[in-house]
Protein backbone atom coordinates (compact mmCIF):
# COMPACT_ATOMS: atom_id res chain seq x y z
CA UNK A 1 0.00 0.00 0.00
CA UNK A 2 1.49 3.58 -0.76
CA UNK A 3 -0.06 5.90 0.87
CA UNK A 4 0.43 9.73 -0.38
CA UNK A 5 -2.92 11.32 2.08
CA UNK A 6 -1.70 14.25 3.86
CA UNK A 7 -3.45 17.50 5.38
CA UNK A 8 -0.74 20.11 3.27
CA UNK A 9 -1.92 23.46 3.83
CA UNK A 10 1.37 24.10 6.30
CA UNK A 11 -0.11 27.93 7.36
CA UNK A 12 -3.52 26.77 8.21
CA UNK A 13 -2.36 23.89 9.95
CA UNK A 14 -1.18 26.35 12.95
CA UNK A 15 -4.58 27.14 13.45
CA UNK A 16 -5.90 23.20 12.90
CA UNK A 17 -3.15 20.93 14.48
CA UNK A 18 -6.07 18.84 16.01
CA UNK A 19 -7.31 17.91 12.65
CA UNK A 20 -3.70 17.84 10.62
CA UNK A 21 -2.55 15.31 13.41
CA UNK A 22 -5.37 13.21 13.40
CA UNK A 23 -4.68 13.20 9.35
CA UNK A 24 -1.59 12.98 9.45
CA UNK A 25 -0.74 11.26 12.87
CA UNK A 26 -3.33 8.89 13.51
CA UNK A 27 -4.24 8.07 10.38
CA UNK A 28 -1.23 6.99 8.57
CA UNK A 29 -0.63 4.99 11.97
CA UNK A 30 -4.29 3.21 11.33
CA UNK A 31 -3.20 1.94 7.73
CA UNK A 32 0.13 0.86 8.65
CA UNK A 33 -1.35 -1.35 11.75
CA UNK A 34 -3.68 -2.57 9.39
CA UNK A 35 -0.78 -3.61 6.21
CA UNK A 36 1.05 -5.33 9.24
CA UNK A 37 -1.73 -6.97 9.94
CA UNK A 38 -2.09 -8.34 6.68
CA UNK A 39 1.90 -8.68 5.86
CA UNK A 40 1.57 -6.54 3.78
CA UNK A 41 4.34 -3.78 3.16
CA UNK A 42 3.37 0.40 3.72
CA UNK A 43 4.71 3.15 1.99
CA UNK A 44 4.02 6.75 3.11
CA UNK A 45 5.45 9.99 2.33
CA UNK A 46 6.84 12.20 4.87
CA UNK A 47 8.77 15.73 4.74
CA UNK A 48 11.80 17.74 5.50
CA UNK A 49 9.72 19.67 7.53
CA UNK A 50 10.36 17.64 10.25
CA UNK A 51 13.48 18.82 10.31
CA UNK A 52 14.19 22.00 12.24
CA UNK A 53 16.53 23.63 9.49
CA UNK A 54 19.77 24.79 11.56
CA UNK A 55 23.30 24.65 10.04
CA UNK A 56 23.80 24.04 6.24
CA UNK A 57 24.70 20.53 5.69
CA UNK A 58 22.25 18.04 4.42
CA UNK A 59 20.00 16.13 6.99
CA UNK A 60 20.57 12.23 7.24
CA UNK A 61 17.55 10.01 7.62
CA UNK A 62 18.46 8.96 11.13
CA UNK A 63 19.60 12.90 12.48
CA UNK A 64 17.59 14.57 15.07
CA UNK A 65 14.27 15.82 14.29
CA UNK A 66 13.00 18.87 15.42
CA UNK A 67 9.82 19.94 13.84
CA UNK A 68 9.37 24.12 13.87
CA UNK A 69 5.32 23.83 13.21
CA UNK A 70 2.13 22.17 13.75
CA UNK A 71 2.10 20.22 9.97
CA UNK A 72 5.92 19.50 10.44
CA UNK A 73 4.65 18.00 14.16
CA UNK A 74 1.62 16.74 12.72
CA UNK A 75 3.70 14.91 10.08
CA UNK A 76 6.39 13.55 12.64
CA UNK A 77 3.88 11.91 14.61
CA UNK A 78 2.42 9.88 11.39
CA UNK A 79 6.73 8.82 10.93
CA UNK A 80 6.02 7.45 14.71
CA UNK A 81 3.15 6.08 14.73
CA UNK A 82 4.01 4.02 11.84
CA UNK A 83 7.32 2.87 13.25
CA UNK A 84 5.18 1.61 16.13
CA UNK A 85 3.09 -0.48 14.56
CA UNK A 86 6.01 -3.03 14.11
CA UNK A 87 4.88 -4.04 10.50
CA UNK A 88 7.16 -3.40 7.16
CA UNK A 89 6.79 -0.05 6.34
CA UNK A 90 9.15 2.65 3.88
CA UNK A 91 9.04 6.71 4.44
CA UNK A 92 10.19 8.44 1.95
CA UNK A 93 10.79 12.11 3.33
CA UNK A 94 10.38 14.40 0.42
CA UNK A 95 10.39 18.19 -0.28
CA UNK A 96 8.82 20.56 -2.55
CA UNK A 97 7.04 18.78 -4.40
CA UNK A 98 6.00 20.21 -7.91
CA UNK A 99 3.28 18.74 -10.40
CA UNK A 100 0.64 19.66 -13.32
CA UNK A 101 -1.99 19.10 -11.09
CA UNK A 102 -3.12 20.69 -7.74
CA UNK A 103 -1.56 23.42 -5.80
CA UNK A 104 2.41 24.12 -5.65
CA UNK A 105 5.21 26.62 -6.07
CA UNK A 106 5.45 26.53 -9.57
CA UNK A 107 1.33 26.68 -10.49
CA UNK A 108 1.65 29.76 -7.58
CA UNK A 109 4.31 31.63 -9.46
CA UNK A 110 3.24 30.96 -12.93
CA UNK A 111 -0.04 32.71 -11.23
CA UNK A 112 1.35 35.45 -10.43
CA UNK A 113 3.21 36.04 -13.41
CA UNK A 114 -0.22 36.38 -14.98
CA UNK A 115 -0.27 40.11 -13.13
CA UNK A 116 3.62 40.43 -12.04
CA UNK A 117 6.75 41.49 -13.92
CA UNK A 118 8.72 41.61 -9.92
CA UNK A 119 8.01 39.19 -7.07
CA UNK A 120 10.01 39.46 -3.93
CA UNK A 121 10.81 35.75 -3.14
CA UNK A 122 12.79 33.93 -0.20
CA UNK A 123 16.31 33.08 -0.24
CA UNK A 124 17.43 32.18 3.03
CA UNK A 125 15.45 28.70 3.03
CA UNK A 126 17.15 25.91 0.62
CA UNK A 127 15.71 22.76 -0.42
CA UNK A 128 15.40 20.33 -3.07
CA UNK A 129 12.52 20.84 -5.68
CA UNK A 130 11.20 17.36 -6.03
CA UNK A 131 9.05 16.86 -9.49
CA UNK A 132 5.57 14.37 -8.14
CA UNK A 133 6.48 11.54 -10.99
CA UNK A 134 9.67 11.09 -9.94
CA UNK A 135 8.14 10.47 -6.01
CA UNK A 136 5.40 8.05 -7.54
CA UNK A 137 8.25 6.14 -9.38
CA UNK A 138 10.59 5.85 -6.07
CA UNK A 139 7.43 4.75 -4.09
CA UNK A 140 6.78 2.40 -6.01
CA UNK A 141 10.56 1.07 -6.78
CA UNK A 142 10.25 0.82 -2.66
CA UNK A 143 7.15 -1.22 -2.52
CA UNK A 144 7.98 -3.76 -4.87
CA UNK A 145 11.51 -4.22 -3.49
CA UNK A 146 9.53 -5.08 0.27
CA UNK A 147 7.37 -6.54 -1.33
CA UNK A 148 9.91 -9.32 -2.67
CA UNK A 149 11.51 -9.41 0.25
CA UNK A 150 14.41 -7.62 -0.52
CA UNK A 151 13.66 -3.88 -0.41
CA UNK A 152 15.31 -1.00 1.86
CA UNK A 153 12.73 -0.78 5.20
CA UNK A 154 12.51 2.61 7.20
CA UNK A 155 12.91 6.08 6.60
CA UNK A 156 14.46 7.82 3.48
CA UNK A 157 15.30 10.89 1.84
CA UNK A 158 14.44 12.11 -2.00
CA UNK A 159 14.44 14.99 -3.07
CA UNK A 160 15.45 16.75 -6.42
CA UNK A 161 18.93 18.35 -7.27
CA UNK A 162 20.35 20.76 -6.93
CA UNK A 163 19.44 22.30 -4.00
CA UNK A 164 18.45 25.88 -4.48
CA UNK A 165 16.37 28.58 -2.84
CA UNK A 166 13.02 29.50 -3.56
CA UNK A 167 14.32 32.37 -5.01
CA UNK A 168 16.37 30.33 -7.54
CA UNK A 169 13.67 27.99 -8.09
CA UNK A 170 11.33 30.91 -9.17
CA UNK A 171 13.97 32.12 -11.58
CA UNK A 172 14.20 28.65 -12.78
CA UNK A 173 10.47 28.13 -13.62
CA UNK A 174 10.13 32.08 -15.14
CA UNK A 175 13.50 30.97 -17.39
CA UNK A 176 11.69 27.64 -18.50
CA UNK A 177 8.56 29.38 -18.97
CA UNK A 178 9.84 32.30 -21.10
CA UNK A 179 8.49 34.74 -18.87
CA UNK A 180 10.24 38.37 -18.13
CA UNK A 181 10.00 38.47 -14.12
CA UNK A 182 12.17 40.16 -11.97
CA UNK A 183 13.09 38.15 -8.67
CA UNK A 184 14.02 40.17 -5.79
CA UNK A 185 16.06 38.18 -3.25
CA UNK A 186 14.41 38.42 0.03
CA UNK A 187 15.06 37.12 3.79
CA UNK A 188 11.99 34.91 5.06
CA UNK A 189 12.19 37.79 7.85
CA UNK A 190 10.68 39.88 4.99
CA UNK A 191 7.57 37.40 3.81
CA UNK A 192 6.01 36.51 7.82
CA UNK A 193 4.28 33.54 6.97
CA UNK A 194 2.11 31.65 9.92
CA UNK A 195 4.05 29.12 10.18
CA UNK A 196 8.11 29.23 10.23
CA UNK A 197 9.19 27.26 7.13
CA UNK A 198 13.49 25.83 8.24
CA UNK A 199 16.04 27.41 6.62
CA UNK A 200 17.80 24.56 5.75
CA UNK A 201 15.81 22.29 4.35
CA UNK A 202 18.87 20.05 1.90
CA UNK A 203 18.28 16.04 2.51
CA UNK A 204 21.48 13.69 2.11
CA UNK A 205 19.61 11.29 -0.35
CA UNK A 206 22.83 9.00 -0.41
CA UNK A 207 21.25 6.42 1.35
CA UNK A 208 18.97 5.38 -0.67
CA UNK A 209 20.77 5.31 -3.44
CA UNK A 210 23.28 3.12 -2.11
CA UNK A 211 20.35 0.79 -0.53
CA UNK A 212 17.60 1.02 -3.62
CA UNK A 213 19.68 2.32 -6.60
CA UNK A 214 16.93 5.21 -6.61
CA UNK A 215 18.74 8.58 -7.37
CA UNK A 216 18.47 11.99 -7.16
CA UNK A 217 16.27 13.32 -9.93
CA UNK A 218 17.54 16.64 -11.78
CA UNK A 219 14.40 18.75 -11.19
CA UNK A 220 15.11 20.99 -13.99
CA UNK A 221 14.40 18.70 -16.43
CA UNK A 222 11.09 17.43 -14.08
CA UNK A 223 10.29 21.50 -14.55
CA UNK A 224 10.59 21.25 -18.26
CA UNK A 225 8.40 18.37 -18.35
CA UNK A 226 5.51 20.07 -16.56
CA UNK A 227 5.45 22.91 -18.02
CA UNK A 228 4.93 21.20 -21.29
CA UNK A 229 1.86 19.28 -19.53
CA UNK A 230 0.75 22.18 -18.77
CA UNK A 231 0.98 23.92 -21.68
CA UNK A 232 -0.62 20.98 -23.61
CA UNK A 233 -3.50 21.40 -21.03
CA UNK A 234 -4.06 24.96 -21.79
CA UNK A 235 -3.92 24.23 -25.87
N1 LIG B 1 3.50 19.32 -1.35
C1 LIG B 1 4.76 19.24 -0.94
O1 LIG B 1 5.61 20.09 -1.27
C2 LIG B 1 5.20 18.11 -0.07
C3 LIG B 1 4.35 17.08 0.27
N2 LIG B 1 4.81 16.05 1.07
C4 LIG B 1 3.92 14.95 1.39
O2 LIG B 1 3.57 14.32 0.18
C5 LIG B 1 2.25 13.78 0.30
C6 LIG B 1 1.40 14.30 -0.84
O3 LIG B 1 1.35 15.70 -0.74
P1 LIG B 1 0.59 16.61 -1.83
O4 LIG B 1 0.32 15.79 -3.04
O5 LIG B 1 1.29 17.89 -1.90
O6 LIG B 1 -0.79 16.85 -1.08
P2 LIG B 1 -2.18 17.39 -1.61
O7 LIG B 1 -2.69 18.28 -0.53
O8 LIG B 1 -2.08 17.89 -3.00
O9 LIG B 1 -3.02 16.05 -1.68
C7 LIG B 1 -3.31 15.39 -0.48
C8 LIG B 1 -4.30 14.27 -0.76
O10 LIG B 1 -4.71 13.78 0.51
C9 LIG B 1 -6.10 13.61 0.47
N3 LIG B 1 -6.68 13.81 1.80
C10 LIG B 1 -6.51 14.87 2.61
N4 LIG B 1 -7.23 14.71 3.73
C11 LIG B 1 -7.86 13.51 3.62
C12 LIG B 1 -8.75 12.79 4.46
N5 LIG B 1 -9.11 13.26 5.65
N6 LIG B 1 -9.20 11.59 4.03
C13 LIG B 1 -8.82 11.12 2.82
N7 LIG B 1 -7.98 11.76 1.98
C14 LIG B 1 -7.51 12.95 2.38
C15 LIG B 1 -6.62 14.68 -0.48
O11 LIG B 1 -7.85 14.28 -0.98
P3 LIG B 1 -8.86 15.34 -1.68
O12 LIG B 1 -8.21 15.73 -2.95
O13 LIG B 1 -10.09 14.54 -1.84
O14 LIG B 1 -8.98 16.47 -0.73
C16 LIG B 1 -5.52 14.71 -1.53
O15 LIG B 1 -5.79 13.75 -2.53
C17 LIG B 1 1.77 14.16 1.69
O16 LIG B 1 2.06 13.09 2.57
C18 LIG B 1 2.63 15.36 2.06
O17 LIG B 1 2.76 15.53 3.45
C19 LIG B 1 6.09 15.99 1.52
C20 LIG B 1 6.97 16.98 1.21
C21 LIG B 1 6.60 18.11 0.39
C1 LIG C 1 3.93 33.25 -3.05
C2 LIG C 1 5.30 33.55 -2.49
C3 LIG C 1 5.91 32.67 -1.62
N1 LIG C 1 7.13 32.96 -1.10
C4 LIG C 1 7.78 32.00 -0.19
C5 LIG C 1 7.05 31.72 1.11
C6 LIG C 1 7.65 30.39 1.51
O1 LIG C 1 8.87 30.62 2.22
C7 LIG C 1 7.96 29.74 0.18
C8 LIG C 1 7.08 28.58 -0.25
O2 LIG C 1 5.78 28.77 0.18
P1 LIG C 1 4.64 27.73 -0.14
O3 LIG C 1 3.54 28.06 0.81
O4 LIG C 1 4.37 27.69 -1.60
O5 LIG C 1 5.29 26.34 0.18
P2 LIG C 1 5.11 25.41 1.44
O6 LIG C 1 3.68 25.23 1.73
O7 LIG C 1 5.95 25.84 2.58
O8 LIG C 1 5.70 24.07 0.85
C9 LIG C 1 5.85 22.98 1.71
O9 LIG C 1 4.71 22.15 1.59
C10 LIG C 1 4.71 21.10 2.51
C11 LIG C 1 3.45 20.27 2.25
C12 LIG C 1 5.98 20.34 2.58
O10 LIG C 1 6.00 19.21 3.06
C13 LIG C 1 7.26 21.06 2.29
O11 LIG C 1 8.28 20.22 1.76
C14 LIG C 1 7.10 22.22 1.35
O12 LIG C 1 7.06 21.85 -0.01
O13 LIG C 1 7.87 30.76 -0.82
C15 LIG C 1 7.80 34.13 -1.44
O14 LIG C 1 8.92 34.38 -0.96
N2 LIG C 1 7.21 35.02 -2.32
C16 LIG C 1 5.98 34.77 -2.86
O15 LIG C 1 5.47 35.61 -3.64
Amino acid sequence: MIDAAAYTVVDRAEDEEALATVINGAAPAAMARACAARGLPFVHISTDYVFDGSGEAPWRPDDQTGPLGAYDRSKLAGEQGIAATGGQYAILRTSWVFSAYGQNFVKTMLGLAQSRDRLTIVADQVDGPTPAADIAAACLGLARGLAAGAGAPGIHHFSGAPDVSWAGFAREIFAQAGLAVTVEEIPAAQFPTRAARPANSRLDCSALEAQAGIARPDWRAGLTRVLAELAEAAG
